[in-house]
């Protein structure tokens, strides 16, 4: 039977990648163009209390989604703030701040959290994708994608076939564990 899942987001680049990744699932994926207010913390604080909102806002169980890029040499910043980063200094910012740093290693990290409602609390789904920041190579319509050159790919998430993307992303890595989830949920 096709499940359905309420997903909150404001990023239509985010709802295309959910949308065909758990197509596979059997999956349909109901979106609703809400921008949850976000609070300051850790990725996981920081999702978890976005999903809370979310449920209080559709009052029923929903899904959302938090995306952080952690640079290695500073500690996991920018981290759950790598949004307001990008707006701010843009891609050439990104690879400014790692300029005389002996790494430009980054891990992109995407956090599911499912809530069954409000005041239900939410359960988190961890994905991480190795890679490090090089200049800009491909299409700048998502995000940090062509500065992020994913590990043993030589490619930046940008210049890949968006199907192979989909098939070793921190976003693929997270929803197969929320799959994995859900297939322990009543239908
Ligand atoms: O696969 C990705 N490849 C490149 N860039 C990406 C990716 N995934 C998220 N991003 C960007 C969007 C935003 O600049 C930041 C995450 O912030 P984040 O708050 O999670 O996303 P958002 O505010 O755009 O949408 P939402 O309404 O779901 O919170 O990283
Ligand atoms: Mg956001």
């Amino acid at each position: 039977m096709t499940r359905k899942l309420v997903f909150i987001t404001g990023n239509k680049n985010k709802l295309v990648e959910v949308q065909a990744i758990l197509a596979k699932f059997d999956i349909e994926v109901e979106a609703r163009a809400l921008d949850i207010p976000e609070i300051q913390g850790t990725t996981l604080e920081v999702s978890a209390d976005k999903c809370r909102r979310a449920a209080e806002l559709v009052g029923g169980p929903c899904i959302t989604e938090d995306t952080a890029l952690a640079f290695h040499a500073l500690g996991g910043l920018p981290g759950p703030y790598i949004k307001d980063f990008m707006k701010t200094i843009g891609h050439s910012g990104l690879n400014a701040m790692l300029t005389g740093f002996p790494t430009k290693g980054a891990t992109a990290i995407c956090t599911f959290a499912y809530s069954a409602g409000p005041g239900e609390t939410p359960q988190l789904f961890v994905g991480e994708t190795e890679g490090e920041i090089v200049p800009v190579r491909g299409p700048t319509h998502f995000g940090w994608d062509a500065v992020f050159q994913a590990a043993g790919t030589g490619q930046t998430f940008a210049e890949m076939d968006p199907v192979f993307k989909n098939t070793i992303s921190h976003r693929f890595k997270a929803l197969t564990k929320l799959v994995d989830f859900l297939k322990t949920l009543p239908e």
